[in-house]
């Protein structure tokens, strides 16, 4: 890896539904950093067909040669796989679905960041005192649990085996101790959510996590929470999970969509899987990651051109953060996002009428200016 200015590869992935229209909104971000006077990276845009339009075109989800190219890529970027059209091809790890577990699986992008922070835009159906101040990381464990667990699946019975093995509670443990450790909030918290009460992957989980982040991080609070209870908390007073909100890929999965209540729509929330701790700073080796924003391919909305694409800007912000240690242009792609909205500009989620181009376009002239600065 030269210092000088580096070349990222990353795989670029539009998938399904409105995954398409936010991802070429997520690219031209990326084109406005690397083509900037200033730029400090390149990056190799690899575009391929995955999800259903794979399975209409190659007649399966993903191929090797996709496969092979995510596991080869500095990073990969998503827009969102799935809808009506291939429902009844989910089988297994058939189907678009199963095509994202699979391409998780193979880069061991473990650590699924969904951070979720109010925005000042009105469009909370909260009550703007509870949620004002809320900001915290949902970290979903992503490679293990019932996601990936043995299936069985026959027309009278059907099983998916919920295990965790010590060592994957470990690592995410010490992934949300990192969190915790370098947010900017004077809190340095874990909020652990389990079924401990009843689940005995939940005990062992709670049992590895507190050992953990007790002996190899005393500086930071782990705080245990029944993840059903979890939920009304979240609504009720969500400033109290500010930090870091620790859970296994299925609890992770429900409380990282229902985080977008706080914001008042899935369509901003953006996400970071990675295979490793973040990158500290500009020319550290880059840390793989696959970057798609939490919601899916809205198939209600697709090709309305009315889609929000600030999930799928932000998670290039995350992008450029955590996987080649960019904060300057991560920073300025968040704070061109916040101007934008400052400036009254709205998609139809958060009821305006601009619509996913033109949101695209104003951020990045925001953009733009910010790095003329
Ligand atoms: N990463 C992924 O590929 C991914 C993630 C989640 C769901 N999915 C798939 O997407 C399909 C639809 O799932 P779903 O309907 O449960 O969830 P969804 O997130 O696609 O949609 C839920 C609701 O939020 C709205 N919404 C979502 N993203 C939006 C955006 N950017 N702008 C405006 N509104 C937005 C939709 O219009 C819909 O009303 C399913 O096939 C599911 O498996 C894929
Ligand atoms: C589509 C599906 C595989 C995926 C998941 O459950 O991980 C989605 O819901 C998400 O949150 O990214
Ligand atoms: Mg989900």
């Amino acid at each position: 890896m030269t210092k000088s200015k580096p070349e990222f590869s990353i795989l670029v992935i539009g998938g399904d539904g409105i995954g398409p229209e936010v991802t070429a909104e997520a690219t031209a971000v990326l084109d406005v950093i690397s083509t900037h006077p200033k730029s400090r990276a390149a990056f190799k845009l690899l575009p391929r067909l995955f999800g259903g339009c794979s399975i209409d075109a190659h007649g399966t989800p993903v191929t090797d040669e996709v496969l092979e190219t995510g596991r080869k890529a500095d990073a990969i970027l998503m827009g969102a796989v799935g809808g009506p059209k291939w429902d009844g091809m989910r089988r297994g790890f058939e189907g678009p679905e199963g095509a994202t577990l699979r391409l998780r699986d193979v880069t061991q992008v473990y650590a699924n960041l969904r951070p979720c922070e109010y925005f000042a835009a009105g469009n909370s159906p909260l009550r703007d005192e509870l949620v004002r101040g809320a900001k915290f990381i949902v970290l979903r464990e992503n490679c293990g649990g019932p996601f990936y667990g043995p299936k069985e699946e026959t027309p009278d019975y059907a099983s998916d085996l919920w295990s965790y093995k010590r060592s994957e509670i470990e690592r995410i443990a010490r992934m949300a101790a990192h969190l915790a450790l370098s947010s900017a909030s004077p809190k340095k918290t874990v909020t652990s959510c389990d079924k401990a009460n009843v689940l005995a992957s939940s005990r062992l989980w709670r049992k590895v996590v507190q050992e953990t982040i007790e002996k190899e991080f005393p500086e930071v609070e782990i705080v245990h929470q029944l993840a059903d209870s979890a939920t009304t908390l979240m609504m009720m007073r969500p400033t109290l999970f500010n930090g870091v909100i620790l859970a296994d890929n299925t609890f992770g999965d429900i409380l990282s969509d229902l985080a977008g209540v706080i914001p008042g729509t899935l369509g901003v929330l953006p996400s970071a899987c990675l295979a490793d701790i973040p990158a500290q700073k500009w020319g550290d080796d880059p840390v793989k990651g696959f970057y798609e924003p939490v919601h899916g391919s809205a198939p209600d909305i697709a090709g309305k051109g009315i889609a929000n694409p600030i999930g799928a800007i932000l998670s290039v912000a995350l992008m450029l953060r955590y996987s080649f240690g960019m904060e300057e242009e991560a920073a300025a792609v968040e704070k061109a996002v916040n101007s934008t909205l400052d400036a009254g500009f709205r998609t139809k989620d958060m009821r305006g009428t601009t619509s996913t181009k033109d949101m695209g376009s104003l951020v990045r002239e925001a953009l733009q200016q910010l790095l003329d600065q």
